[in-house]
Formats: structure tokens, sequence, C-alpha cells
């Protein structure tokens, strides 16, 4: 085997080429080129679209194993003092998927050198921003043929220290769904409101109303999200605006707030219809399944990390961010866990910057537990 760079080069490598969902192709390439660096004897790597399925064979498999790492970046110009910047234009790691695909190289390389029982499946998908490559991978013929019976994976937590993980049995990530909603009016002179239907006024009051929906239509012991995240419309200062296009999420912790959100959400938009004289159209993007982690597995996993490592264990909160593994999670038993970076600006933050030592900390403790579950 030739020298293989290190882990924090490869992580910073992965840095400067961050790529949307689908979009995946430097990614991808410089995935494919690490690996095959590695001996090929144990490894069976197939590719799907952008992403990437590796088997390392296991001696007499009588099971197996998987991690999976997301691979997409975020829309986002960064704004870290890094001196391994993103070079693409307007696209960030900013949720530390670099981490996660790095973190999986590192457990694949120690693996193609020691050599378990089981077989072990390292995914590395698309699209978990959006629009969402777990559900589709979960269906592909590579799945199929090599579906795990345990599956992992793990996310950066900026809140926790390094050296700490964190995690619970049942829910760990709320239901998502995208929000999209066009507003068409009439423009017109900013001087005759009276002649125009302003889109903008209307955007704003619904941006207001949809808010009563969270802190009246659910339960308060449940819990629900509506963010907006943009607000795009008009054309210049001086004329009022024909349109405007909202765009967010929806999060909830259970299926049936879900339901209820979105029932709300288009009775205000109906109400908005008539109110403002216009006419609106919701889209409702990609959807999310909650994270739910398995319950014994879960446990076994936390008492495994407290006996037999140096790390942290904690148990954690569910979070209202989304994640598209939740789809794995409900065909194949397994769990996911945040993983502590440290970073004193969070995730989505063009400033994030993760604590490069998580790395170590978790290659560490995935190969010791792989090296349990898979002998
Ligand atoms: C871990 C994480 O941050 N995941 C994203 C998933 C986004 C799904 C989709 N685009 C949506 O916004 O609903 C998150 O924002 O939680």
């Amino acid at each position: 085997m030739d020298q293989l760079p290190s882990l924090i080069t490869i992580r910073r490598d992965l840095h400067r080429i961050p790529e949307l969902g689908f979009q995946e192709f430097k990614t991808q390439e410089y995935l494919l080129n690490y690996l095959s660096s590695l001996p090929s004897e144990r490894l069976e790597i197939k590719t799907w679209k952008t992403g990437i399925f590796v088997k390392v064979k296991g001696i007499d498999p009588l099971k197996t194993i998987a991690y999976r790492a997301d691979m997409d970046g975020l829309p986002i110009v960064e704004e870290t003092d890094y001196s391994f910047q993103s070079e693409h234009t307007d696209r960030m790691h900013a949720c530390g998927h670099d981490f996660h695909m790095t973190i999986a190289l590192g457990i694949i390389t120690y693996f193609v050198q020691n050599q378990v029982r089981d077989d072990l499946l390292f995914i590395f998908q698309p699209a978990e921003e959006g629009p969402g490559g777990a559900e589709p991978m979960l269906q592909s013929e590579v799945m199929k043929e090599w579906k795990p019976d345990l599956i992992t994976a793990l996310h950066i937590a900026p809140e926790y220290p390094v050296g700490t993980i964190a995690t619970r049995p049942g829910l760990l990530f709320a239901n998502t769904s995208e929000l999209f909603i066009d507003l068409k009016g009439k423009g017109g002179h900013a001087a005759y409101p009276h002649t125009t239907q302003d889109m903008i006024v209307a955007a704003a009051s619904l941006v207001t109303q949809l808010q009563s929906v969270v802190a009246r239509n659910v339960d308060p012991l449940d819990s629900a999200v509506i963010t907006f995240g943009k607000i795009t419309g008009g054309t210049v200062q001086n004329i009022i605006a024909e349109n405007a296009r909202l765009e967010g999420t929806i999060r909830t912790l259970s299926v049936e707030s879900m339901e209820k959100v979105k029932e709300r959400i288009e009775a205000l938009v109906h109400g908005l219809e008539i109110g403002y004289a216009c006419k609106a159209v919701i889209d409702y993007g990609s959807m999310y399944h909650q994270v739910y982690n398995h319950h014994e597995l879960t446990e076994e996993f936390m008492d495994f990390t407290k006996g037999n490592t140096d790390t942290e264990v904690v148990l954690c909160r569910e979070a209202m961010t989304g994640e598209d593994f939740g789809y794995m999670l409900d065909e194949i038993p397994g769990f996911m866990f945040w993983l502590g970076v440290e970073s004193p600006y969070g995730l989505h933050h063009s400033k994030l910057q993760p604590k490069e030592e998580a790395i170590e900390t978790a290659v560490q403790l995935m190969c010791k537990y792989f090296l349990y579950k898979a002998n």
C-alpha cells in the first residue's frame, strides 16, 4: 500500500470541494481515487448516481454491518479563516459532511488491513440536505443485494466537546417537510397601491400568520417549527411586487403534528388568497422520515462506548433537525449519534469550524464497535 494521506489532509481536501445534492461529482471522484489506493482484494465498490457503496468483505460473513456518510455541501459563502476554504463559489461544507466522509474512509482503511468475520458496508450518500438521497438509495438494486443487518451513522455536534458523543434510544430527529409558497397578485406603481395586489405585504402577513400555527395548533407538549430561510419578491424599490416566494421548512416531533400543521398552513394560505385577492401555490418539496433509533442497539452502543472507550456518553434530547437517514432506520435496525466537535458557530453557519481531533475519536470508536459487532 502506498503512503496514504492523513485523515486531516483528506478532510481538508474534501472541505475545498463542497457540492450540492446529486452534483457531488468531484467528491465522488476524490473518494473513488482514495479507495483505489487501498488493497483491492477485500473491497467491492459500486457507484450509484453520485454516491458509492463500498463492501469490505468479511472472512466468513454471517451478517452485514453498515456505516452511512452523507456527501453534499450547502449553498453558503464560507467565512472561516481556514487556509483550505471552499474553492467553490457559494458552496460550503457547513454541516460536517466532510467529517462524516473522512471518518468513513478512516474506518474502511482500518478494516482493509484488519479483516473481521462479517461484511462491512459503507454508504456514501448524496443529497442529504435536499432533495434526499437516502430513500432512492435504499430502493437501489445494490442496497437490495447488500442489505445490511445493522446500520449506523453519526452527525457532528458543535455544541459538544471533542471526546463526547450524544444520542438516545427512540426518536432522535424530527419529521421534516420543505415548504415553498408562490404568491401572485397584481403589480403596479409604488404610488398607486389601491390599483394593485401587493405580494410583499401579503408575504409579510403570511409569515407572521403561519407562526400562529406552531403557537396555537400544535400541542405545546409536542413540538413543531416553521422556519422561512428565504423570501424573494418584486423587482425594484418603486414597483409594487406582483410575485413573492417563501422558502422554508416544517419540523414536527410526530407524524400527526406534521399533518395538522400542513392542514393549517393550507387553510391560512387559502384565507390569504381571499384576503389579498391573490393566487397561492404550495409545494412541499422533499419530506424526511423521522430518525428513530433502535432501542436495544442504541442502549448497547452507549454501554459499549462507556465501558470500552474514553469517550463521554451523553443521553441527549430529541432535536428538530432532519435527516433522510431516518428512511434507512425505518427499514434497517440501527442508530445515529451526535459527535462532539466543539465550534462556537453552529451547523449551517458560514463560520462553522469543527475541531479536527474529533475525526480520530470517531474512527477509533467505530473501529472498536465494529470489531465487537462483526466478530
Ligand atoms: C442535519 C441537518 O441539518 N439536516 C437538514 C436536512 C434538511 C432537509 C430539507 N431540506 C428540509 O429543510 O426540510 C436540516 O435542515 O435539518
